[in-house]
């Protein structure tokens, strides 16, 4: 594989709250295009690795690049300026704002884009949006503020989509529509870094997988490589 290709690339990363460390040697790569998961059971340091790469939390050592430049402990809008566009656990939209003001607010397009996102294109991603446009962050759905949140994301017309548990708290069918519209992204060729406890869906979208325990990497391989691997998925992920 060409280092061309390579749009993340986390190496021996190190961090950790106070005196209490949780990455041990995290590393990760995901190529253009391609759609990586972070897996694991609760607590082992998926979230940690997510704000470490968005400058949200400290890495103590290691690389974090992006397209090649080192990010590593970049303050958040600068990580976000180079494309990474993050949709964070709990969601995290502004509630007093409006589905539309909620769009606008982060949106930009630094690369300019041949087709970048827009209002028009995010609503026809998901057309219930369109439909709540005037509504208030804290007036909608949990699938809706998902949708939203991924929405924002886009805005920023990023390189990279990251989702901290994607899914979580969501109905059944508005699951679908989620996995749905990345699998869309995908097919257009957006990089998408995904934490998600449900597996059978990952497997279906994602090209590769990262399981992560106490910190590091245990395990790393594509979907059929985890589909034929009953062990791994036993003793890492209970599944
Ligand atoms: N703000 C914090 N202060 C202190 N410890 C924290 C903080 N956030 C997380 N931790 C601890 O760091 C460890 C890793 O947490 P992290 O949220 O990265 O795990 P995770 O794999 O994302 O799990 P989950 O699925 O539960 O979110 C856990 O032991 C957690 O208790």
């Amino acid at each position: 594989m060409s280092t061309d290709s390579i749009l993340l690339k986390v190496e021996d990363l190190e961090s950790g709250y106070g005196q209490s460390q949780v990455l041990y040697g995290m590393r990760l790569q995901i190529d253009a295009g391609q759609c990586v998961t972070l897996l694991g059971r609760n607590g082992m340091g998926k979230t940690t690795t997510i704000k470490s790469i968005m400058g949200m939390h400290l890495a103590w050592k290691g690389q974090v690049q992006f397209n090649g430049a080192n990010i590593r402990n970049l303050p958040s809008h600068r990580v976000a300026q180079r494309g990474v566009g993050l949709v964070p656990e709990g969601r995290q939209i502004f509630p007093n704002l409006s589905v539309e003001e909620n769009l606008i607010a982060t949106a930009a397009d630094r690369r300019k884009k041949s087709n970048p996102w827009t209002l028009s294109r995010v609503y026809q991603l998901f057309p219930r949006l369109q439909e709540r446009a005037g509504n208030f962050g804290n007036q909608l759905s949990g699938g809706e503020q998902q949708m939203l949140a991924i929405s924002r994301a886009l805005m920023t017309n990023p390189e990279l989509l990251i989702l901290d548990e994607a899914t979580e708290g969501l109905s059944p069918l508005v699951r679908q529509e989620i996995w749905t519209a990345l699998a869309l992204l995908r097919h257009e060729g957006m990089a998408i870094l995904v934490i998600d406890k449900n597996l059978a869906p990952l497997l279906r979208l994602a090209d590769r997988h990262f399981i992560v325990e106490k910190g590091q990497i245990v395990w790393e391989g594509d979907s059929d490589a985890l589909s034929a691997d009953p062990d791994a998925r036993q003793k890492y992920l209970g599944a």
